[in-house]
């Protein structure tokens, strides 16, 4: 990774909160479903994995390989989890940039038991070596482990008790496809609906026994981006509020009072979105502009912009990348309150009605 590459992810972690400190660590977990009934939302993945599982069970056999896709916090690390309880099968979980040689792959494959379920997260992040001696450990359940160096190495085979490799990636597409194609299933996470993270919010707050109305679920849902991770930190933010400025119970007015001092709008969009939006709409008229110029006119770097702010903004149809520079799309003038400027008009909105 490149350091500009380490500072966006770092940047995203901290955005999504993938790295949570520690009582958020031990919340997160004590949050996560257990089972595929417990798991809500992602209705076609349930369903198909769901087949796979029951198929192996039925057989007595180790169930095929799996990859997911889909963006952080959606539930990769819950599935798999899921995966190795569904099959009553120990998990070991790993990640592609913890594997930089073919050696570090070779310890965990030959430790493996049969049955096992090894969980690789971040899988398109994994060295070349170590991707080759993948394949075909996935196809043949073998691995050539190398002894000596130079002329004189050999390549001793090694059998593999068959277990099952759950892959996660941002998206399958990152994944040379040899390596795609050695799955036999692979699982599409999509962002979810807003019923859904309700009943995400609803039942985490059982969970963490803070009474919430179904407003207060909604308003919190609402925010959440589609995502899971995200709908759970916000609802431990608004109960830190309910407690501390209320009798902790949540209701809409609080969740709004809440999420306001933690500067998330109504659509979800944090101080970065925000920061970003107005000034393409206030500073350029609503472009288009560069990426460059924009960056600079928020005081962030242009991967901040592109790769923390942007998809979002791109996935709720307030912002579109087009050749020629950023614009803004109409919803973005309507979501601050302005007017677009006409089209050859002069530019930079005027303020809005309301
Ligand atoms: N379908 C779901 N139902 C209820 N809670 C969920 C669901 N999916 C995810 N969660 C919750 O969201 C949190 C994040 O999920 P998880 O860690 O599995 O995401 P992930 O896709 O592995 O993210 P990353 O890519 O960042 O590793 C967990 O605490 C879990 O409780
Ligand atoms: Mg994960």
């Amino acid at each position: 990774m490149t350091r500009d590459e380490a500072e966006t992810a770092a940047l995203i972690e901290r955005l999504v909160g993938s790295v949570a400190d520690g009582e958020d660590q031990a919340v997160e977990a004590a949050l996560r479903p257990k089972d595929l009934n417990e798991f809500i939302g992602q209705e076609k993945v349930r369903e198909q994995l769901d087949l796979v599982l029951r198929a192996a069970r039925a057989r007595g056999a180790t169930a095929d390989h799996v990859l997911l896709s889909g963006a952080p916090g959606l539930g990769k690390t819950t599935l798999s989890m899921i995966i190795a309880a569904e099959m009553e099968a120990p998990l070991r979980i790993t990640s592609g940039p913890a594997i930089q040689h073919a050696g570090d792959l070779t310890a965990i494959l030959s430790s493996l038991q049969e049955g096992e379920v090894l969980f690789l997260d971040e899988i398109h992040r994994m060295s070349r070596p170590a991707e080759e001696m993948l394949y075909m450990a996935m196809e043949d359940f073998r691995v050539d482990v190398i002894v000596g160096k130079g002329p004189g190495a050999t390549a001793i085979p090694l059998e593999l008790p068959p277990f099952t490799l759950v892959g996660a990636t941002v998206r399958a597409g990152l994944l040379p496809p040899p390596l795609r194609d050695r799955f036999g299933f692979t699982g599409h996470m999509e962002f979810y609906e807003p019923a859904e993270l309700e009943r995400v919010v609803h039942r985490s707050a059982r969970l963490l026994e803070v009474e919430t109305t179904s407003e207060g679920a909604a308003e919190v849902a609402g925010r959440s981006r589609g995502t899971p991770r995200i709908a759970n930190r916000l609802l431990r933010r608004v109960r830190d509020y309910a407690q501390v400025k209320a009798d902790g119970r949540i209701t809409r007015e609080i969740a709004e009072a809440a999420l306001a001092v933690y500067e998330v709008d109504a659509r979800g969009l944090d101080r970065l979105d925000r920061a970003v939006l107005g000034a393409l709409l206030k500073l350029f008229g609503g472009g288009p502009v560069g990426l460059s110029t924009l960056a600079v006119a928020v005081g962030e770097e242009r991967e901040t912009v592109a790769e923390v702010a942007e998809p979002f903004l791109v996935r709720e149809g307030l912002l579109a990348r087009t050749p020629r520079g950023r614009v803004a799309m109409p919803a973005a003038w309507e979501h601050f309150g302005l007017v677009p400027p006409r089209q050859g008009g002069p530019a930079g909105g005027r303020e809005g009605p309301h």
